[in-house]
C-alpha cells in the first residue's frame, strides 16, 4: 500500500487535533513539521496546506454539501478531513488533479482504512470537474439575495462573523470584501526589534534580508518565516510582534502626562508581546512596569519576554482585583483578552472556534477589567484600552459606557498619538488588515481626571 505524504499526512493530523481537542495550530504544526524532518518546500507545504485548508473551511464544506450523497454531516469527521485537504489542493493549489485525488486517497487508506477510499476518490474526482470560480457560482448564496450569505461562502468567514465586522467598517461593503479577503491572506512575519539594539544586532537583521516596518520605528519585516536562527531573537532583544500590537505600545507611551511618569501597568500581560516593548520604553524613562497577567503559565512566557529587562516585574494574579495598593499608577495598558476577530489571518482555526454567545461573558469582563485599570490610575495618569478585536461590542461600546458611568474619565484623541498612521478617524484607533496590513487591533485613550 503506498504510504501517504508527510506534509499531508501531518496537515491531516493537526486538522484532527483542532477538531478532536480544540487544539491551536500555530502551536502544534512547528513541532509536527520538525519531528517528521521537514524542511524548505516541504515545511511550506506542510504550512499552506494546514493554514489554507482550515482557513478555507467553510468554502470546501459549500462544495462538498453537494457533491456528497447524504450530505457532508453524514461522513466521518476524519474522513471529512481529507476531503477538505483534497478540495483546497484541487481548488486552491496548483495540485494536479490527479496528485490531489491519488495522494488524498492514499492518506484515507493509511489513516482511516480501505472502506472510505472509493467515496473519496468519487467525491474528488466531482469536485475536480470545476474551478473555484465556477463552483461558488453554483454553490454561493446569490449576492442580490443574500449578501452576507454569499460573502460567507465565497470568504470562508461565519456569518455572524461577516455580520459583525460590516459593522465595525460602518456598512462599507468594498471595504468588507477588501477585509474578507485579506483575512485569508499568510500574514509577514514581524518582528520588534525594541530600543536599546546593538549594531551588531541591526547588521544581523539586515543580514537576514529583514526590511523596516512603515509605522512603528521597531518594526522589520522577514521575508521569510524563520525568525528563531537570529540571534537578537534568541536573546530577547527582538521578538516577532505585528506591527498593530507595536503601535499599541508606542500610543500607550505617548499619550501627554502631567507629573510623575515612573510606574507603568500592564494589567492583562501574557505572553508578553507589548510588555516587552512597554519595558524598553519605559526603561528610556528610567520607569517601571509591573506586568501582571491571570494565568501562571502565561506569566511565566511574559516572564521570558521580559528577561534582559531589569525594571519589569511579572506577577500573576486577577486584574480585577489588584494585589497593588490603591491608584498607584501613571500609565496603565489593558489589552483585554477578547474574541481575537482582527486576527484571523494569524490563526486559522480562530474563526471556527469563536461564536457570539462568546461575546457576553468577554464583554462583561473588558468592563471590570477597564473599570480595574481606571481605580489602579492615579488621577491624571493615562489608561490605554486596546484589544485585537475591531468587534464594536469589544471595542467603542466599552470604552463609551465607562465614560458615561464614571465622572473621573475624559477620552484623548489617540489617533494624534500615531501621527504616522494613515486613515484613521479619532478619536480611537482602529487598525485594518485591508488598509494597514496589520490586525485589526483597536486603541482607546483615557485620561483619569
Ligand atoms: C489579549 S491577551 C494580552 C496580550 C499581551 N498584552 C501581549 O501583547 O502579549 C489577554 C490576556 O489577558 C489574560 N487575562 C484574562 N483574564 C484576565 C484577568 N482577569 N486578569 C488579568 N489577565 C487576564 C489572558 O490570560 C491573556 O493572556
Amino acid at each position: 500500500m503506498p504510504k501517504a505524504d508527510p506534509a499531508r499526512r501531518i496537515a491531516w493530523e493537526v486538522m484532527r487535533a483542532v477538531d478532536t481537542r480544540d487544539a491551536y495550530v500555530n502551536l502544534l504544526l512547528p513541532g509536527k513539521i520538525t519531528d517528521a524532518g521537514l524542511g524548505g518546500r516541504d515545511a511550506a507545504f506542510a504550512t499552506e496546506l494546514t493554514h489554507g485548508t482550515i482557513r478555507r473551511q467553510g468554502t470546501y464544506d459549500a462544495v462538498l454539501e453537494t457533491v456528497t450523497t447524504k450530505g457532508l454531516a453524514a461522513v466521518d469527521p476524519p474522513v471529512r478531513d481529507v476531503l477538505r485537504l483534497g478540495t483546497h489542493q484541487l481548488l486552491s493549489l496548483r495540485t494536479p488533479s490527479h496528485a490531489a485525488v491519488s495522494t488524498s486517497v492514499d492518506l484515507v487508506r493509511e489513516q482511516v482504512g480501505h472502506k472510505p477510499a472509493a467515496f473519496v476518490n468519487a467525491v474528488l474526482r466531482k469536485v475536480a470537474r470545476n474551478d473555484l470560480d465556477a463552483w461558488m457560482r453554483r454553490v454561493a448564496p446569490s449576492r442580490d439575495a443574500d449578501p452576507i450569505g454569499h460573502l460567507s461562502v465565497v470568504y470562508s468567514h461565519p456569518r455572524w462573523i461577516v455580520e459583525a465586522l460590516r459593522a465595525a467598517l460602518g456598512d462599507d461593503a468594498d471595504a468588507l470584501e477588501r477585509l474578507l479577503e485579506a483575512d485569508n491572506d499568510a500574514p509577514h512575519v514581524t518582528l520588534a526589534a525594541r530600543p536599546g539594539l546593538t549594531d551588531t544586532d541591526r547588521a544581523e537583521l539586515e543580514a537576514a534580508g529583514a526590511t523596516p516596518g512603515s509605522m512603528s520605528p521597531y518594526a522589520y519585516q522577514l521575508p521569510s518565516g524563520m525568525p528563531g536562527g537570529l540571534s537578537a531573537v534568541r536573546g530577547g532583544r527582538v521578538g516577532v510582534q505585528d506591527e498593530g500590537s507595536q503601535l499599541v505600545a508606542i500610543a500607550a507611551a505617548a499619550a501627554p502626562l502631567d507629573g510623575d511618569d515612573a510606574a507603568w501597568l500592564d494589567l492583562c500581560a501574557g505572553p508578553g508581546g507589548k510588555a516587552a516593548l512597554l519595558g524598553a520604553l519605559a526603561g528610556e524613562r528610567s520607569a517601571t512596569v509591573t506586568a501582571n497577567e491571570l494565568q501562571p503559565h502565561r506569566a511565566e512566557l511574559v516572564r521570558k519576554a521580559v528577561r534582559g529587562l531589569d525594571n519589569v516585574t511579572v506577577v500573576s494574579g486577577d486584574g480585577r482585583k489588584p494585589a497593588w495598593e490603591g491608584a498607584s499608577f501613571d500609565r496603565v495598558l489593558v489589552d483585554a483578552p477578547c474574541t481575537g476577530l482582527g486576527a484571523l489571518r494569524r490563526r486559522p482555526e480562530a474563526r471556527w472556534r469563536r461564536s457570539e454567545a462568546d461575546l457576553d461573558s468577554l464583554t462583561t469582563l473588558q468592563r471590570e477589567l477597564l473599570g480595574s485599570a481606571l481605580d489602579s490610575t492615579r488621577r491624571g495618569g493615562i489608561v490605554t484600552y486596546a484589544t485585537c478585536s475591531p468587534h464594536v461590542r469589544e471595542t467603542q461600546e466599552i470604552v463609551e459606557a465607562i465614560v458615561a458611568r464614571r465622572d473621573d474619565v475624559e477620552v484623548v484623541d489617540a489617533t494624534r498619538l500615531l501621527p504616522q498612521v494613515v486613515d484613521l478617524s479619532g478619536p480611537y484607533v482602529q487598525l485594518w488588515p485591508h488598509v494597514h496590513g496589520t490586525d485589526a487591533m483597536f486603541v482607546a485613550v483615557l485620561r483619569r481626571r
